[in-house]
């Protein structure tokens, strides 16, 4: 009624409300016809276009406002989340004006101040601009929740796959996030649609108005307003299956089931199954590694080959000079020297925090280092030499580490969570290489076929055990060719019945020529498999030989401590 006499009070819209009046009758004359009972009345109002024709324009500034709203919400919400100081104030600010300020004094201030500034819009159009501008700064906040939900470790073994900031928010991040993000957005949905009634104060002729219009005539509130209450109740149940439908969607925990399953598991029949047609028997188990089938075109071998390490074994690929890295004032990497041949199996090994994984991190340059250089296959990854000597970083960073084709494997499998085991492997070979579809597919089922999962290509990580998540990941890792692999304590992760099934895998690897980098404190899997082991401490290399010099013989009293110390942890478990 605060709207109606607002819009009463002025020329244009004591021209509208007559228009809109004019526009009634014919359903008032309809209503006094009718007048006998209640449920009747309320029931023609509920289905009169006069009224609809009001919630349509609801609808279409919340539809409209939320779309822009999430755009730009996505905007400032990657906006709150970037380095640059500048920046994220900038996105804070305008968020605490906008969630500060009532959003009616914003539909005002929009409708009235702009055309001082010579943009001028109708009534509608400024309504979705301010809804569309007030739900940016909301989304923006949900958006940001969704994105900090999603562990860190998925966009590092994106990137790890030569995947782009871009592709791994849009493919990897966001899918993610959404589980957390729908919710909020269903609200916010619902809210907005309902608020689209304070647009009648810039003349918007909306579903709230128009029943305002009709009780001004005749003095129907219970009837109409609940008529517009059952409008509103309608378009709001439409919104909540909506968000009910895109949250099973984004469920990862939801079963996977084929078109017409949820069916054939009620009434005991399949659409488009013939009366009497048995039922598909499960695909097989997967065979334990051990058991694999290993052909003569073995998957791996041709991998290795390919990177070029048998024939050219022995020359050096991965060649690290006197790199350094520093967190703060905390020296991590202290000089290290070291060359890794092709077709070589180098095992580090070093007690906790002597910065294993942060040398392995910097071979891929998922850490940039602070001095020094590493070429891998005599290029340096994600630096350009300078004219004069140095090296600078490279702008195209993500293209720089997919050319560099560096395989890596991470000690918490950092799996896609959204995606099936194929999918996993699949995902950075179609969207990084270029790898069309159904070739990445027949790839990706044989790498899988090879790691003993052939059985399990449409499982969601959550639903295999942690050693055949593990051997998705090297999988995965296989799926883009790589020249190199690193692995980063593959094992620890894992319970000791299931650390052999990746020990296998990764035997039969190295034993197919690949070059690998493997962090492990495996003692065993280091004496069968390395061709050479390196014992690193506090970010220097202590010692490095044949397994038989630095496992059996060390030379260092800090390397004998620290086999002791892992040797009597083996004997405990
Ligand atoms: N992003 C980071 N920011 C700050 N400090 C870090 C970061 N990453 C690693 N460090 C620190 O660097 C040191 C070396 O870590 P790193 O993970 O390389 O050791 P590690 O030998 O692999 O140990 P572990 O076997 O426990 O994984 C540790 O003290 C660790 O806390």
């Amino acid at each position: 009624m605060l709207a109606l006499a607002f819009l009463a009070s002025t020329a244009e819209a004591q021209a509208q409300v007559s228009a809109a009046l004019q526009e009634l009758s014919g359903e008032a004359d309809a209503a006094a016809a009718v007048e006998q009972h209640w449920i009747w009345e309320f029931f023609s109002y509920a289905a009169s276009e006069f009224l609809w024709v009001g919630a349509w324009t609801a609808v279409k500034i919340t539809a409209l406002s939320m779309a822009i709203g999430l755009v730009l919400g996505l905007g400032l919400a990657l906006m709150r989340l970037s380095r640059l100081f500048v920046v994220r104030a900038a996105a804070w600010f305008y968020i605490w004006i906008v969630r500060g300020t009532p959003q009616l004094l914003q539909l005002v201030f929009i409708y009235d101040a702009l055309p001082y500034i010579g943009l001028k819009f109708d009534s509608f159009t400024t309504a979705v601009i301010g809804f569309a501008l007030n739900q940016a700064a909301f989304s923006a906040e949900i958006i940001r929740g969704g994105i900090l939900s999603v562990n860190k470790a998925q966009s590092t073994a994106a990137t790890a796959l030569g995947m782009g900031p871009v592709l791994t928010l849009r493919r990897i991040v966001l899918p993610q996030a959404m589980r957390s993000i729908l919710p909020g957005v269903g609200n916010d949905t619902i809210s907005m649609l309902k608020l689209t009634s304070i647009a009648s104060i810039i003349f918007v002729n909306e579903l709230t108005f128009r029943a305002q219009q009709i009780v001004g005539q005749n003095f129907r509130f219970f009837t109409v307003f609940a008529a517009a209450g059952l409008i509103y109740l309608i378009l709001t149940s439409a919104i909540s299956i909506a968000q009910s439908w895109a949250e099973a969607r984004f469920d990862l925990e939801r079963e996977r089931r084929p078109r017409g399953e949820t069916l054939r598991r009620m009434f005991g029949f399949r659409l488009n199954e013939k009366p009497g047609e048995d039922v598909p028997a499960p695909k097989p188990l997967a065979v334990s590694p051990a058991d694999a089938h290993v052909s003569d075109d073995d998957v791996f071998r041709s991998l290795a080959t390919s990177a070029g390490g048998i024939a050219k074994r022995g020359e050096p690929f991965v060649v690290c000079r006197n790199v350094q890295k520093s967190y703060g004032d905390r020296v991590v990497l202290n000089g290290i020297d070291m060359t890794v041949a092709r077709g070589e199996v180098v095992v580090l090994l070093g007690p906790s925090g002597s910065g294993k994984s942060t040398f392995l991190r910097t071979i891929n340059h998922l850490e940039p280092v602070d001095w020094g250089e590493i070429t891998v296959d005599g290029r340096h990854v994600g630096y350009a030499p300078l004219p004069g000597g140095g090296l600078k970083p490279t702008r195209a960073l993500a293209k720089a580490r997919a050319d560099a084709r560096i395989g890596m494997v991470f000690q918490h499998f950092n799996l896609f969570n959204h995606l099936s085991a194929l999918e996993n492997v699949i995902e950075a070979p179609i969207r990084v290489f270029g790898i069309a579809p159904e070739a990445a597919r027949a790839l990706g089922l044989r790498l899988l076929g090879e790691v003993g999962l052939a059985g399990h290509a449409d499982h969601l990580p959550h639903r295999l055990s942690g050693g055949q998540q593990q051997r998705v990941a090297i999988a995965r890792a296989l799926a883009i060719s790589p020249k190199l692999m690193l692995f980063d304590e593959p094992t620890s992760a894992l319970d000791p019945e299931l650390v052999g099934e990746v020990l296998q895998v990764m035997r039969k690897l190295a034993s197919a020529g690949m070059t690998m980098i493997v962090v492990t404190h495996e003692i065993r899997f280091a004496r069968e498999v390395a061709d050479r082991v390196v014992f690193m401490d506090e970010g220097v290399i202590v010692e490095q030989g044949p397994p038989s010099e630095v496992i059996d013989n060390p030379s260092q009293d800090r390397t004998r401590r620290f086999l002791r110390v892992v040797e009597r942890a083996e004997t405990a478990s």
